[in-house]
């Protein structure tokens, strides 16, 4: 089925919009003022700024000296040599300080286009005309609202003294509270101690006080300050990378994220009037249906370019990567593939007006997963093969840390793909938990052969669905063929009841990568499984402890030898880990080995495919004293794995009614649903024991 894209073009997307503009159209795109397309606003557009020429002037706001004095001190700052007028490279340091670098070919087809006395530079007279002719104002309106978004740190709707501060502080500013606090003043028309938009608005576009037609001197002083700091500061500001705890629970980047449903309309998807966000008692946020939602109808439909992804080209729908970020994103291993898409995921965060921000903003600002546990609660897991692979990833970041130190080390400030900031080991966990907690592998593009690739994505909105192994929604991706456009899609799997929650399954994992990944456990998990060493000397001591006569686990003869080699459990190709638990009960390889091993009749062995040897719903393949032997040990190596477990299930019970933290609570009950998973294979096998034994008895009785 192929969908009808609900999208027109990428509307809302001020940073695609203007990359895609610097690109194609130039500087002037750089300050994101437009031509209006009527032949008499062109040729107004022509005309001499108001400031050279009043009497052609078509944009009164822009007459004021105030104006001038703010882009004269704009102008000043990106003149960095201060010989008065900006160079090819002093453009090309903005534009990679806005996130979009150019070529020296591309910097100077920009400066051709503004240089009207051609001498290869920008002067103020150019730089002037430049931002102040041809203003279309629904864009401005638009630029307006993103260097709002610079200030407005947690997206509350206003600019406080602590946020001026912040971010003019994070630029380099030496200003002080008092200072922002008297900027904000010569803003705040309603006197609340804030700037809101309306205010921003004013000032920027007049650089005045709005409420006062008689401005004092200070005032209009102290405004034309803040509008000049300011407008610097959103061409050239950075998201901090590290953030000040939240009060709200689950704590997110900003306190009060901007709506994502509102924001996902807006650009270009849909979102079923039914499907609210809404806070869920154990799974933090979640998606929740307001009204009885029939099975089939499309819940959330994301436009192409709303998924973060790593890596994309412009020309395949991406925003590229650059290629600091590529080279270390080469170093990263296949199976850690969320530092990947991390990467980008924290350039987003560093960036200005990245368009993600809106999104990254509402992501948690912590993740409770076992990189970020204590050392004790990493012990309380209990498990070796989960405290290996924790240790593994807690390893590779500290590693990363360093490579990545190394890689930016020598960056021009303008070349560094995090904004000039410090990336440490816990950032890289953060932005690797936020993609393995929240990222889904879908389809890429279609390849010409008809296939398609697979690539990880973060899907804004979609991701606050929750997870259920009987999920009422899924996620489908459809082209259109039009535009050759993926859209991903949520749909409802099965009629939907009011305030049901949404959710999606995220797999059929057992609980060491639910953990791993996404820092929950599910009780009763009928994927979880526990995981062994295939081992002789083991299988010998736990077949002896069942009752089996000389088992010759540690020196198979050579024709068992050889059918544990096409099991991987001997020769060269080893695969020693083998399971029990999940939906196979016993791992085939492990049952067909332990069949095979216990048997001592060649010609019986070899009647049997090895497909029947390892599957369980075979029954007795190789005779039901086989079997029984085979399960009597399995039942033994459950007995020997819970020994190594510390504590009892009792204990660990006893240890979570006290009260714990949470790291501690999700390490114990871990191990306690590892345990059980012991217990149930124990239970289970105890069961075919008992009905194999009867049948046996009947037989020796027949
Ligand atoms: C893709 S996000 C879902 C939205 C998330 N609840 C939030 O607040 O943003 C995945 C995270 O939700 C929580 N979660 C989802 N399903 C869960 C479940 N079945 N049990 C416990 N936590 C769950 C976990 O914290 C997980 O890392």
């Amino acid at each position: 089925m192929k969908l009808k894209s609900k999208q027109k073009t990428n509307e809302f997307n001020p940073q695609t919009k203007a990359l895609r503009r610097v690109k194609s159209m130039g500087f002037k795109s750089l300050f994101s003022r437009k031509k209006k397309s009527s032949p008499s606003s062109a040729a107004a557009a022509d005309a001499p700024h108001p400031a050279f020429a009043p009497t052609h002037s078509r944009s009164p706001s822009f007459h004021s000296r105030a104006q001038i004095a703010e882009l004269d001190q704009v102008f000043k700052k990106f003149d960095v040599n201060g010989d008065g007028k900006i160079s090819s490279s002093e453009l090309g340091a903005i534009m990679s300080s806005l996130g979009q670098p150019a070529s020296d070919e591309e910097l100077n087809g920009m400066i051709s286009e503004v240089d009207s006395d051609g001498d290869g530079f920008i002067n103020f007279k150019e730089f002037v005309e430049l931002n102040t002719k041809g203003i279309d104002p629904d864009e401005a309106l638009e630029n307006l609202k993103d260097a709002f978004s610079v200030y407005d740190i947690d997206g509350n709707g206003s600019i406080s003294v602590e946020e001026l501060y912040k971010v003019l502080r994070s630029l380099g500013d030496e200003c002080s509270m008092d200072e922002c606090r008297k900027m904000i003043g010569g803003v705040d028309s309603d006197g609340d101690g804030m700037i809101n938009f309306e205010e921003f608005k004013v000032m920027m576009m007049t650089g005045s006080r709005y409420t006062d037609p008689h401005l004092e001197g200070g005032l209009e002083c102290g405004t034309t300050m803040a509008a000049s700091k300011m407008l610097l500061a959103s061409f050239t500001a950075f998201r901090p990378l590290t953030c000040a705890a939240s009060a709200s629970y689950p704590a997110r980047l900003a306190p009060h994220p901007p709506d994502l449903i509102k924001w996902v309309r807006r650009e270009g998807g849909f979102v079923h009037e039914g499907v609210k966000i809404a806070q869920d008692s154990s799974f933090g946020l979640g998606l929740v249906a307001s009204e009885e939602i029939p099975k089939g109808s499309e819940l959330i439909v994301l436009p192409e370019h709303v998924p973060l992804r790593f890596g994309l080209t412009e020309s395949e729908g991406g925003d590229g990567v650059d290629s600091v970020l590529d080279n270390l994103a080469r170093q990263v291993p296949e199976e850690l593939w969320a530092m990947k898409l991390g990467l980008k995921l924290l350039q987003e965060r560093a960036k200005t007006g990245s368009f993600w921000w809106p999104y990254i903003s509402s992501l948690p600002e912590t993740f409770n997963i076992p990189i970020f546990f204590p050392g004790e609660d990493i012990k309380n897991l209990q498990y070796a093969p989960l405290l290996y692979q924790v240790n593994k990833r807690c390893r590779f970041l500290l590693d990363f840390e360093q490579e990545v130190k190394r890689a930016l080390e020598n960056l021009k400030p303008n070349d560094h793909p995090f904004g000039g900031q410090a990336v440490d080991a816990s950032s890289l966990g953060w932005a690797m938990s936020a993609v393995s907690s929240r990222a889904f592998r879908l389809y890429g593009r279609k390849l010409p052969g008809g296939n398609y690739n697979d690539i990880p994505m973060m899907l804004p909105l979609i991701d606050m669905c929750n997870h259920s192994f009987n999920p009422n929604a899924a996620i489908v991706q459809d082209q259109d063929d039009r535009n050759m456009k993926m859209l991903v899609k949520v749909v409802a799997e099965t009629e939907i009841k009011e305030n049901d929650g949404l959710v999606l399954n995220y797999g059929c994992l057992n609980n060491d990568l639910f953990l791993l990944d996404y820092g929950f456990v599910i009780p009763s998990n009928p994927y979880d499984c526990i995981e062994l060493k295939y081992d002789g000397a083991l299988l010998d001591a736990a077949s002896m402890a069942a009752g089996v006569s000389s088992p010759n686990f540690s020196a198979p003869s050579p024709w068992q030898k050889e059918i544990l080699c096409q099991l991987k459990l001997d020769g060269e190709a080893l695969l020693l880990k083998v399971c029990l638990g999940g939906s196979e009960l016993v791992e085939g390889r492990l049952l067909a080995a332990l069949r095979v091993v216990l048997a001592d009749d060649k010609e019986t062995v070899q009647k049997h495919d090895l497909n029947k040897l390892k599957s369980i719903s075979a029954e007795a393949p190789l005779g039901i004293a086989n079997e029984l032997a085979a399960f009597r040990t399995v039942i033994a190596l459950c007995v020997i794995a819970l020994g190594h477990f510390p504590t009892k299930i009792m204990e660990d019970e006893s240890l979570l009614s006290k009260g714990v933290s949470d790291s501690t609570q999700l390490a114990i009950q871990f191990r306690i649903h590892k345990k059980s998973v012991i217990i149930d294979v124990m239970r289970d096998l105890t069961k075919r024991v008992k009905f194999l034994a009867s049948k046996e008895t009947v037989a020796t009785r027949g």
